[in-house]
């Protein structure tokens, strides 16, 4: 089993970027969006970027944000993504690529097979496509709420495998989730918190360890399927 790209999203101190980066993440996530508690103002994302700086790729994620802002991202943060978690329209996500100049990754909320329609809309705008769960009831955040959606509603993607699956992936299901779903990317938040906004270094490292683990299984796997066949 190959290691999927893996973001890590959320994160609010220099130790945390450097646990994740010393475990083989490649990209990490800032929130930037007020009621969210892992939001962080721009002068805290900008010297986080600095320390990430040629070590990860960084991501801003940005819900319904307006022109001003999105530009203040980025000419300030020059991040190599910024991620919409908002209810933006293919034509706006088209907007914002060609206002900032940036790439741009739409998450799409997932909670029932029509929802997975919005994946051929925003592919021709986006640059990538994040699935998540859809917001639970009462929820003021789009995203981070550590809960999964049904993943056996990816199969009617068939082989297209182009997207990073996101929505309550933790210590505990993250080698399920890569075997189940084979995504191109994980991304996954509050499931590496021990309390909201707050990334836990152990809960980082049994993620890690078990991403590690199922690429062994999966190796050890392919290798047996090939003694079988040369036997
Ligand atoms: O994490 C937040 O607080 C957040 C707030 C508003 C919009 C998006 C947000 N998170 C975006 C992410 O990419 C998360 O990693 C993704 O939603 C999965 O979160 P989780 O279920 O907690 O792993």
């Amino acid at each position: 089993m190959t290691r999927p790209h893996i973001k890590i999203c959320g994160l609010k101190t220099e130790a945390d970027i450097d646990t994740v980066l010393e475990r083989g993440g490649k990209e990490i996530g800032f929130i930037h969006f007020a009621p969210s508690p892992r939001h962080l103002e721009m002068d805290a994302m900008m010297r986080l970027r600095a320390h990430a700086l040629g070590r990860a790729a960084v991501t801003v994620v940005t819900v319904d944000a307006d022109n001003e802002t999105l530009a203040r991202i980025a000419e300030r943060i020059r991040p190599d993504t910024l991620q919409l978690h908002g209810s933006e329209s293919p034509a706006r996500v088209a907007e914002i690529a060609a206002l900032t100049g940036l790439p741009v990754m739409k998450a799409i909320s997932v909670s029932m097979p029509q929802d997975l329609e919005a994946v051929a809309r925003f592919r021709p705008v986006a640059d990538r496509i994040l699935l998540d769960a859809k917001r639970p009831k009462g929820s003021v955040l789009p995203g981070g709420n550590g809960v999964s959606f049904d993943w056996s509603l990816l199969d009617a993607l068939g082989e297209d495998r182009q997207f990073l699956l996101s929505g309550g992936i933790n210590p505990s299901n993250v080698a399920e989730a890569v075997r189940r779903v084979r995504p191109q990317g994980l991304d996954a938040s509050s499931g590496l918190e021990s309390a909201p906004g707050r990334k836990d270094a152990g809960l980082i490292h049994r993620f890690f360890d078990a991403l590690d683990a199922a690429a062994l299984a999966g190796a050890s796997d392919a290798s047996s399927s090939l003694e079988r066949r040369f036997a």
